[in-house]
């Protein structure tokens, strides 16, 4: 069992590079923030992006998402900076950075972020792609604030979006992110080639591995001791680890298996991004309404909700009507049937995760934070039987909304749900 909390674990000799990006913003519970972070930053390590090969199942390698003009040659002494957009499927966040350089030997340090965001997120106006676009406007008038306009032109500005714009037709997506380039080019910044576009899910997993073991040492420790994350997204769940045995590198379809080189290491991970299964999206499957677009007077129902219960909910810009099963079943054992049928035949489980050490934020973060197992500043540390405690006691009461097909979900979506014994670390948002 592990239970050393992220600060011990964050190696002294980095503490700096750390410090750098361990912004603690005031508006959301943010650990992806530290993800697009380190895009940027990576983008300014040379050493790393020359060194990272493609994935098996990618055609570019990580540095295509990286604005070419980040690289360290064009750091000078005073600040540069550098502008990224995170569109997830339930929001559109910006990060806008700055850097400075002070010798030129030496890399750049993040010197500030500013962060804004906007609900709902881009996929919400699939079928209003200009309107979509405007929400982009208004956060890139937050960066016209922080930067300098001196620097405006020489400022790079990159929209990456997530599993949300992978659930449209494509066709859809591709209009979104054509007006959304539109608004950037309107824009004083510098908008390179391939600035807008969907990140692959493979990348989304690696990314965040990357970060995490970046901001507790293990990427610079001699005992490469690698914790594996766990992302909970709204439309996607990520699992990306480093496996230790051959068993699982053998056993593991090759899609899964990614290699990278990285800081003259050579990482082979295991990752995964399962479309669909984020925390909403996976909720909409449950009550069988994922893909049935508008669907006025429907009620979708499920046992997962109290019996007498009907509300209204949003996502991806559509209104679902939702309740529970009058005179029905309702509770856990009902409840959880109907989720293990959402995910039958979908998850690939490795046995060696038993005995692994995995940092589990987004939704994982945010309903242990709201169901009071972790606290909500610090974070804490949990196994998976800890979620199911929590959902079978959710699940026991009266009116429990949604906590507990919330709760469900955490526990169905983990691919060892029924190991008691690994151990999952949820992590203090930076
Ligand atoms: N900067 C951010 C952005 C989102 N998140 C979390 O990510 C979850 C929402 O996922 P998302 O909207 O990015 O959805 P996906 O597109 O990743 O599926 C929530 O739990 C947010 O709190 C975060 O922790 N930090
Ligand atoms: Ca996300």
């Amino acid at each position: 069992m592990h239970l050393s909390s992220v600060k011990d674990k964050t190696a002294t000799a980095h503490r700096a590079d750390i410090a750098a990006l361990n912004y603690k913003m005031d508006s959301e519970p943010s650990f992806l923030r530290t993800l697009f972070s380190l895009i940027l930053v990576s983008s300014l390590l040379d050493s790393v992006l020359s060194e990272v090969d493609a994935c098996p199942d990618t055609k570019t390698g990580l540095e295509s998402l990286l604005p070419s003009t980040m690289s360290i040659q064009n750091a000078s002494i005073e600040s540069v900076y550098g502008i990224m957009f995170d569109a997830g499927s339930t929001g559109t966040r910006i990060h806008i950075y700055s850097f400075t350089q002070k010798y030129s030997d030496q890399l750049p340090e993040l010197e500030r972020e500013i962060f804004e965001s906007v609900k709902p997120g881009l996929s919400a106006y699939a079928d209003l792609p200009e309107q979509g676009a405007e929400t982009i406007r208004g956060l890139l008038e937050v960066a016209k604030n922080a930067v300098p306009s001196s620097h405006w032109r020489k400022t790079p500005v990159v929209l990456k979006a997530t599993a949300g714009l992978r659930l449209l037709p494509e066709k859809k997506a591709l209009a979104l992110l054509s007006e959304v380039k539109d608004i950037l080019e309107e824009s004083p910044f510098l908008v390179p080639d391939n600035s807008v576009s969907i990140m692959n899910g493979t990348y989304e997993g690696i990314l965040a591995w990357i970060t995490v073991n970046f901001l507790t040492g293990q990427l610079y420790s001699q005992s490469k001791q690698t914790v594996g994350i766990l992302d909970l997204g709204g439309a996607s769940t990520q699992i990306t680890f480093l496996p230790q045995s051959e068993e699982t590198l053998e056993q593991s379809p090759l899609d899964f298996i990614t290699s990278f080189k990285m800081f003259h290491t050579t990482y082979k991970l295991y990752t995964h991004s399962y479309l669909g299964l984020g925390l909403k999206a996976a909720r909409l499957a449950t009550l069988g309404a994922l893909g049935t677009g508008a669907v006025d007077k429907q009620v979708f129902r499920s046992s997962c909700l109290p019996r007498n219960m009907e509300s209204m909910w949003q996502f991806g810009g559509v209104s679902y009507r939702y309740g529970g099963i009058e005179n029905g079943e309702s509770g856990f054992k009902s409840c959880y049937a109907e989720v293990l049928r959402v995910v039958a035949g979908k998850l690939h489980r490795v046995d060696e995760m038993k005995e692994s050490t995995f940092y589990a934020f987004s939704y994982y973060y945010d309903r242990a934070a709201d169901t009071n197992l972790i606290d909500y500043d610090t974070g804490g540390i949990l196994e998976v039987r800890d979620f199911e405690r929590k959902a079978i006691e959710v699940t026991s009461g009266c009116a429990r909304l949604f906590y507990f097909l919330f709760v469900i979900t955490w526990k169905a979506l983990l691919p060892v749900a029924h190991s008691s014994a690994w151990t999952s670390v949820t992590s203090l948002p930076y």
